[in-house]
């Protein structure tokens, strides 16, 4: 079977608040697989349900393979060391402990100190580290690269990509487009308990038709124009300029970023 998850007509509520309103996602085997969508459109809450940690209301998961899990949020005793946490969880998982993972996650830089003194950055690898202990087919990672700074960031991209050149399926919930974009190879938008949108980073550029956007920079500064007709708009926007005598200084093209792409189907504006 290919399909590494499933979801059928999933819904969730707390108390009167829906949260997910018959919700169903289908996740290939291999797959890096983003779930995006604005604070409380419940990316967490449907991780959690594919998870096995959060009850629903009805509906159907199905998940085919070992998961390993990174919450959102999770903490440790504050005085246990990273190898102590490692060891426990390749006990639990009844597991060796595999050396190249924690070298690349770099654990050994931090195997002095306790919990409590890790930085957000390290007690995230530290995290990841213990996820990824019992070897799991399906890794969910809720906000992997929140609070990390840019080089944290980088080398859990590179991780993240490591980890699906070796098979694995990641599901991943985000609010980082440029993350989302170069990392996933299908995004599934969450708004108002249900998919908004599901595919590829092109097809969501293509969904949202042929809008482009052109920014000219002159002494005034920036002035960006927003068209679905380039060729005329880009005439007329010269002939205005040559007209009133404005020297361009620089122009681009472009078909928007993935986050306005984002913004307006999650029902947003950009700011
Ligand atoms: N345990 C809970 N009890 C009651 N309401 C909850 C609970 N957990 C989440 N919610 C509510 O459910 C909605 C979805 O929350 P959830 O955390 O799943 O969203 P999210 O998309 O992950 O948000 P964020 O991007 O802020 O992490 C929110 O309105 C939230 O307040």
């Amino acid at each position: 079977m290919n399909r590494a998850i499933q979801v059928r007509r999933l819904k969730k509520s707390y108390g009167s608040n829906i949260v997910l309103n018959g919700l169903d996602l289908e996740i290939e085997k291999g797959e890096t697989f983003a779930l995006l969508g604005v604070n409380g459109a419940g990316k967490t809450t449907a991780l959690e349900c594919m998870e096995g940690l959060r009850k629903y209301d009805s509906g159907t998961i199905t998940v085919n393979g070992k998961m390993g899990i990174q919450l959102q949020s999770s903490s440790l005793p504050a005085h246990i060391k990273p190898m102590e946490a490692i060891r426990l969880f390749a006990k639990w998982n009844r597991t060796e402990i595999d050396d190249t993972l924690l070298h690349a996650l770099g654990i050994q830089e931090i195997t002095k100190k306790q919990y409590h003194q890790l930085s957000t950055g390290q007690k995230r690898r530290l995290h990841l580290a213990l996820a990824l202990i019992g070897n799991p087919d399906i890794i969910f990672l809720d906000e992997p690269t929140a609070g990390l700074d840019v080089s944290g960031r980088v080398s859990l991209h590179e991780q993240i990509r490591k980890l699906k050149s070796q098979g694995k399926t990641i599901v991943l919930a985000s609010h980082d487009m440029a993350e989302v974009e170069t990392l996933c190879d299908r995004i599934a938008i969450l708004n108002h308990g249900n998919i908004a949108f599901c595919g590829t980073a092109t097809e969501l550029t293509d969904t949202i038709g042929e809008k482009y956007f052109i920014h000219i920079k002159t002494r005034q500064g920036m002035h960006t124009f927003e068209t679905d007709t380039i060729e005329d708009t880009l005439i007329s926007l010269l002939q205005d300029f040559r007209q009133k005598e404005i020297r361009i200084l620089d122009m681009k093209v472009d078909r928007g970023t993935l986050e306005q792409h984002f913004m307006e189907m999650a029902g947003r504006e950009t700011e």
